[in-house]
């Protein structure tokens, strides 16, 4: 079973950047008190990073034993480590590296610099999801594209349809770079949560295209990840200005 989407709207960006920041704390301190440790799959794009600038803002951020939190992407831009375009790089640039974490459990998806192809990158990185990605991800997180793409699953791109897999390599992507790496949906479907981070008047059409009853992930990918416990829709006022 997995859980119907609800929305949460904030007033604007920051707003929404803050109140996902405090959310992550206490979710991942509850998955401390389950578990070893916590999972969490960040995401690119502009609230990606916003958040992570917010949870180092956040005070109750030391509640959170960051040693204890392993750290995976939903997918990466296959670009080699460093890269200003990679998702990891803005993520660490937005604070991900002053937060505490063990570098041993920050897992990066192997770029060009590392890997053969993206397909030998999928690889790996599926290897160590099945190594150390316990059986579900406490929190994933989403932002959505104006074309409602979410990781690097887009709309009508046949690297979505792949199944029996944990990550998978996409080429000829519609919005640059053409190479990426992404989770699968069948990947996505052991979340506990999933919440997408969507801000902006340019995403309220996909928003509620996303959020209709009979949204279908190969037109609306970011209709196809749910979460087991919780499915949250975390917008700005102008991104869900046209949810019903
Ligand atoms: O891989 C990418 O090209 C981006 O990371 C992309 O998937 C981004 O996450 C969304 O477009 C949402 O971006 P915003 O958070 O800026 O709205």
């Amino acid at each position: 079973m997995t859980a119907a989407p609800r929305v949460v709207v904030h007033p604007d960006k920051q707003a929404l950047a803050d109140a996902a920041a405090a959310r992550l704390v206490t979710a991942l301190v509850d998955a401390q008190t389950r578990n070893p440790e916590a999972q969490v799959a960040l995401t690119g794009g502009s609230m990606g990073s916003a958040i992570i600038a917010s949870v180092l803002a956040t005070p109750g951020r030391a509640a959170v034993d960051w040693s204890r939190v392993r750290v995976w992407w939903g997918d990466e831009r296959y670009l080699p480590a460093g890269d200003p375009d990679r998702n990891d790089t803005q993520n660490d640039a937005a604070g991900l590296s002053e937060l505490g974490l063990d570098p041993a459990k920050v897992h990066r998806v192997p770029g060009p610099d590392e890997s053969e192809s993206a397909e030998a990158s999928a690889e790996t990185y599926a290897r160590s999801i099945r190594e150390h990605g316990q059986k579900a991800w406490d929190v994933v997180l989403f932002g959505v594209g104006p074309d409602g793409h979410v990781a690097s699953l887009f709309p009508h791109h046949p690297a979505q349809r792949l199944s029996d897999a944990i990550a998978v390599a996409v080429h000829d992507s519609p919005k640059p770079p053409p190479d990426r790496v992404s989770l699968t949906f069948e990947c996505f479907e052991r979340s506990h949560e999933v919440w997408f981070l969507v801000a902006g008047g340019d995403k309220a059409d996909a928003v509620a295209a996303a959020l209709a009853p009979d949204a279908d992930r190969w037109d609306v990918p970011a209709a196809g990840p749910r979460g087991e416990d919780a499915t949250l829709w975390l917008l700005d006022a102008d991104a869900a200005a046209r949810v019903r």
